[in-house]
């Protein structure tokens, strides 16, 4: 009887830690993971480097001290831990590779270090020469997005989606200016822009939409927009303008340059951050949602305008950096199907996030940053919308899923930082309070009634 008790008991604690661990992933790994894995790493890692090939034979020096303390084997020395750090999702170790390991070794053997420890994933981040940091995950921190307490912050840092390591991925503006970002239908490319934007509409910057879908996806953020265009006639009036402002600020950083030259004290600026801040002009970012619609020409017409805005993209891509204008491009797709000018603005969009797509668009997204990301991103299941691959020009990529937020969070945020739309007089033709937009879409008509057909 007693024994029934006990397997009951036993099955019961069994099954709630199993049900524990599915719906509270943080608070089973503080309460179970984090002891059991440190536990684990501090007890195993000498054996578990030197099975896993991460040691390397000792110095002489370190034999001969060894040989001198009786100890007939000389034992192969592992990589140095400078650091250790738990977290709420994992353990992060930092170690000092001995000589004759690299970074790419352990990043070799993440996987069988991950099945050493128990833990979820094992990630190696370089952090100098000869410096490792090991990010391990007790969970999938994926599974249910909670962005970390602490975030990056500056100028154009915006923190968009959180990092497979536990960590935020941001957009920093400054260091990656433009960005492209594919996925197929309902993969999470609007969620996506929804992170950027909410986070964007918070800061002093200008934003300018662009989107020939009608404006679905743009206009509840109308409130805190400088400038919106929902059909192509108006998005190539628009970019004509961005291009006149990019050529404004071109002629004020060289007007500002001519005088720094004058006055020795002065440092000249080689872009528009090192302007003092009084006449540095208001860093732009500009939004174009599903840019194959700018791609689109039925007639001859149609043609000559959209190969005005192709060059216009290129022309920006090419040099606004420099004067503060971004690009954030969203697409399904960006192949050479969308014909001349395509390949040349792909690649000026150097930052890259790809969601669920086929392996003829991830190649597209991925394919010029690393084979293994167009992989991760062909392999990206149909049940985990919103995760993505994120790469950039130096080859490296990572996964990311965004914070699930609602058109109403968004437009509430973007109208509670209303008072933030700069004053930018080259665009206020194309502010939506000037298109009657401000207020969301129109009431659409009664839909019309199908004509009825022969009987
Ligand atoms: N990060 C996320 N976390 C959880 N669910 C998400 C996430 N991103 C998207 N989803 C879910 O997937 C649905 C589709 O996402 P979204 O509208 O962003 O896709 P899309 O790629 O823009 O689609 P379409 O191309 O058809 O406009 C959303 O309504 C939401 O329920």
């Amino acid at each position: 009887m007693t024994g029934v008790a006990l397997l009951g008991l036993l099955l019961a604690t069994a099954g709630g830690l199993a049900y524990g661990r599915q719906r509270f992933p943080v608070a089973f790994w503080l309460l179970f993971g984090l002891p059991l894995a440190w536990g684990r790493f501090l007890s195993t890692y000498g054996s578990t480097m030197v099975a896993c090939g991460l040691a390397v034979p000792p110095s002489r020096a370190r034999a001969l001290a060894g040989w001198a303390v009786g100890r007939r084997e000389a034992r192969p020395v592992p990589p140095r831990i400078r650091r250790l750090g738990g977290s709420l999702t994992g353990l992060r170790v930092r170690l000092r590779l001995p000589g004759g390991l690299e970074p790419a070794d352990v990043t070799a053997a993440s996987s069988r270090l991950r099945h050493a420890w128990g833990v979820h994933a094992v990630h190696v981040v370089e952090l100098g020469p000869g410096v490792v940091e090991l990010r391990m995950t007790g969970y999938d921190v994926l599974r249910d997005v909670r962005m970390p307490r602490r975030l990056p912050s500056g100028p154009m840092v915006v923190p968009v989606a959180l990092r497979d390591d536990g960590t935020a991925f941001v957009r920093n503006y400054r260091e990656i200016p433009h960005a492209l970002t594919l996925g197929a239908n309902q993969s999470g490319k609007s969620v996506y822009q929804r992170n950027l934007i909410m986070n964007l509409a918070r800061l002093p910057v200008a934003l300018v939409g662009i989107d020939c879908k009608g404006g679905v996806e743009q206009i509840p953020y109308a409130a805190r927009l400088s400038a919106l265009a929902t059909d192509r006639e108006q998005a190539a009036e628009l970019l004509d303008a961005l291009v006149g402002e990019m050529e404004h600020r071109f002629a004020l950083l060289k007007e500002c340059q001519r005088t720094a030259l004058d006055s020795p004290d002065e440092e000249v600026a080689s872009d528009i951050w090192g302007l003092p801040a009084y006449v540095r002009p208001v860093p732009v970012v500009v939004l174009v949602d599903e840019v194959a619609e700018l791609f689109l020409s039925a007639t001859k017409k149609d043609e000559e305008r959209r190969d005005r805005m192709v060059a216009n993209l290129i022309r920006l891509a090419q040099r606004a950096r420099a004067v503060g204008i971004y690009l954030e491009i969203c697409g399904q797709r960006f192949g050479v199907e969308l014909g001349k000018g395509a390949a040349t603005l792909r690649s000026q969009l150097s930052g890259r996030v790809v969601h669920r797509v086929n392996k003829q668009t991830a190649e597209v997204g991925l394919g010029d940053i690393s084979s293994e990301a167009t992989t991760a991103a062909t392999a990206i299941a149909r049940d985990r919308v919103g995760v993505a691959v994120a790469g950039d020009a130096s080859g490296g990529w990572s996964h990311i899923r965004t914070p699930l937020v609602s058109i109403a969070e968004t437009a509430a945020v973007c109208r509670a930082h209303a008072h933030l739309v700069p004053d930018l007089p080259a665009l206020d033709r194309h502010r939506p309070s000037a298109r009657g937009e401000e207020d969301g879409p129109a009431e659409p008509g009664p839909f019309p009634r199908p004509r009825s057909g022969p009987e």
